[in-house]
């Protein structure tokens, strides 16, 4: 048995690449509600409302909002949230939403990334009682789901999984613009850029060898990617460190 009933209260960049998953995972589209303010269209057979439901409650209530948003939506909700909650919100703590959400059967936090809506994404979760197994068959559909029971790291993993695409991005386009920067075509040095990054991605995905190792690998001894390497050693790193915590804080700051 599946859920017949979902409803996704929002439904726009994070929320709709998890429903985008689900639908080509053939999840029957009458079984979902999206309410948004907007009532723009999601995909063919999903019901689209602007207003919530007065109807039963659905067996899943997938809050997919901004997290400053809660406060607002959270009172409307109240009679349609008495099965699974499912926030995607960050920041947002699992006492913050039984707070909001008194009568929930369950609550579930997620932190999904973008890459869901292949497949490929990351699902970080921490939850108030045990998944159940058809929200669990969900979740596994989006791609990696690595349950986080100490919800104190959930903001630190908001950041480096859910945010981790963008700093993903803005690396390949360093890449490009660096490559234009060299004189290739910028278009060109783009498409190079990509191809580069996602082959050596999924090297490392399929190789099993540690990635540190794999840079090695390509930094022959005595030739220019050692050189390249010398230049990210000295700041990549702590760098890095700073943006994790920089989103890592806001995250906190969002949860209030
Ligand atoms: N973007 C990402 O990569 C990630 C986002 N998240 C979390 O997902 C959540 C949503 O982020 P994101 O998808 O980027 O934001 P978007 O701005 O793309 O989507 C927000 C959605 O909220 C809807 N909305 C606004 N007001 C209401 C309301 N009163 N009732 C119902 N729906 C409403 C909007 O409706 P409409 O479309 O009609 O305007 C829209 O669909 C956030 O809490 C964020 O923390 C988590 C992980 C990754
Ligand atoms: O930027 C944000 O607030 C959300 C959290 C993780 C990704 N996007």
């Amino acid at each position: 048995m599946s859920f017949r009933r979902i409803w996704l209260i929002g439904c726009g960049n994070m929320a709709s690449a998890m429903l985008r998953r689900w639908l080509d995972c053939g999840l029957d589209p009458a079984h979902v509600t999206v309410v948004r303010p907007s009532g723009a269209p999601v995909a063919p057979g999903v019901r689209v409302v602007r207003d919530v439901p007065d109807e039963p409650a659905p067996e899943l209530l997938l809050i997919g909002v901004k997290p400053q948003m809660l406060g607002d939506v959270a009172p409307g909700l109240q009679a349609a949230s008495t099965g699974i909650v499912l926030s995607i919100l960050a920041g947002t703590k699992l006492t913050s939403l039984r707070a909001h959400f008194p009568e929930a059967g369950s609550i579930v936090r997620a932190m999904p990334n973008l890459p869901v809506a292949l497949g490929k994404g990351v699902v970080a979760t921490v939850s108030d009682a045990p998944i159940a197994p058809d929200l669990a068959r969900l979740l596994d559909q989006l791609g990696l789901v690595e349950h986080v029971p100490d919800e104190t790291l959930f903001d630190a993993v908001t950041a480096l999984a859910g945010s981790g695409p963008a700093f993903a991005y803005r690396f390949v386009d360093a890449l490009a613009k660096g490559g234009a920067a060299l004189g290739l075509d910028p278009a060109q040095a783009s498409r190079l850029a990509l191809a580069t990054v996602g082959g050596a991605l999924a090297l490392a995905r399929g190789d099993g060898t540690p990635p540190g190792e794999l840079a090695e690998r390509v930094a022959s001894k005595g030739g220019s990617t050692r050189e390249g390497l010398n230049v990210l050693d000295t700041g990549l790193d702590d760098l890095v460190a700073e943006c994790l915590a920089a989103a890592t804080r806001r995250n906190a700051e969002l949860g209030g």
